[in-house]
């Protein structure tokens, strides 16, 4: 059994991810949670838990006191910069701890002393307004992967719970560049990743793909559109050729439901909220959001920072402790 601990990233400290730091450790017996320590500032998480009149000792401590402090404590690996934020307050400002605790984290599962990333959430927008370039963690996690002239890799998204996992083709673009984005090319890239990590990873012998069309009703034989057939047919074929179980294009209004759900493990879909919308929809407090295709592991909560209830300590934790069981499961394999 791997005992090395997991490492949660501070994440926007204006949303919900102290909060949620917190109460993760507050449940880790009943949860049964892997140790865990946040990369953060240890005043901040005891000014929030005093906010909340949670019994939450925090331990400032180096990686390798992570699992003997964490019975006790919350273990906290300090950031070279002091946190203040106010909860739903965000704020371009908090880009640099942000960052850095993303950064910490990343260096130190790659050099063994942890097993696996687990992100709260950052809010894209605000770091952007700092000058941030990537589009979210999935990207920046594979631009950290590739420092140090390593070879570059193709970060896959996959939101995964017991009852569904989708794969978004394209991720973080906006929907009036999906067709041009999508390409025969990128889809078979992703489905090669998915079957190997599902295999690798997960443990399934032969994972069933599924692969969405992009427009209704999978094209209806090029009369609502012609990348069905002209892109997404041509990809299974070849997934199917190199002997990945892969189906498709399925029109995608149909395939989510729960008898069609039981056919594969994971669903390939053309664009963000078209595989996002249908696992929200089943398992918003479950599900996790895994990065595929990075020489380490990373899993998320599925939600968002949620400014609108951050500091009302009604956020569920739910999602945070299942990225934590999946990172502690994955980072054994
Ligand atoms: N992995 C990450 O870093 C992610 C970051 N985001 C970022 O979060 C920001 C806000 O995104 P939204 O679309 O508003 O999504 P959101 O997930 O933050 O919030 C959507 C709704 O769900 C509720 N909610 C979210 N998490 C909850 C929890 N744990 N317990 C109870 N209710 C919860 C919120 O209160 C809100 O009403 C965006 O800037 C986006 O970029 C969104 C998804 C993932
Ligand atoms: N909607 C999921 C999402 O935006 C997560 O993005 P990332 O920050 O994990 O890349």
């Amino acid at each position: 059994m791997n005992q090395r601990p997991l490492l949660l990233t501070q994440g926007d400290p204006a949303g919900i991810g102290p909060e949620l730091s917190l109460r993760a450790w507050l449940e880790r017996d009943r949860a049964a949670l892997p140790p865990f320590a946040v990369l953060g500032d240890p005043d901040h998480l005891a000014r929030v838990a005093a906010m909340f009149g949670w019994s939450v000792p925090i331990a400032p401590v180096a990686p390798e006191q992570i699992r003997s402090a964490f019975s006790d404590a919350l273990p906290v690996v300090p950031l070279s910069v002091a946190v203040s934020a106010e909860p739903g307050r965000p704020d371009p400002a908090h880009a640099p701890s942000v960052l850095e605790s993303i950064d910490r984290a990343v260096r130190l599962v790659r050099a063994g002393s942890a097993a696996a990333v687990v992100t709260n959430p950052i809010a894209k927008h605000v770091l952007y307004d700092a000058g941030f370039k990537h589009p979210g963690h999935t990207e920046y996690l594979a631009a950290l992967a590739a420092e140090g002239g390593a070879e570059t890799c193709h970060p896959v998204m996959m939101l995964w719970s017991e009852q569904l996992a989708v794969v978004p083709v394209t991720v973080h673009i906006s929907l009036s560049e999906v067709p041009s984005a999508l390409t025969t090319d990128l889809i078979v890239l992703t489905g090669r990743i998915v079957a190997r990590e599902l295999r690798d990873r997960f443990g399934i012998d032969r994972p069933r793909l599924a692969l969405a069309g992009l427009n209704p009703h999978a094209g209806e034989n090029g009369a609502m559109g012609t990348e069905d057939a002209r892109i997404i047919v041509p990809a299974v074929d070849i997934l199917r050729a190199e002997g990945i179980d892969a189906a498709g294009p399925l029109p995608a209004d149909t395939m989510f439901h729960a008898r069609a759900r039981g056919r594969y493990d994971a669903a390939l879909a053309m664009y963000h909220d078209q595989a996002l919308i249908p696992i929200k929809t089943i398992a918003f407090d479950e599900a996790v959001n895994v990065t595929l295709g990075l020489p380490f592991v990373r899993t998320s909560p599925d939600h968002g920072t949620a400014f609108d209830i951050a500091g009302k300590g009604i956020a569920r934790p739910d999602s945070l402790m299942a990225a934590l069981r999946l990172a502690a499961r994955l980072g054994r394999a």
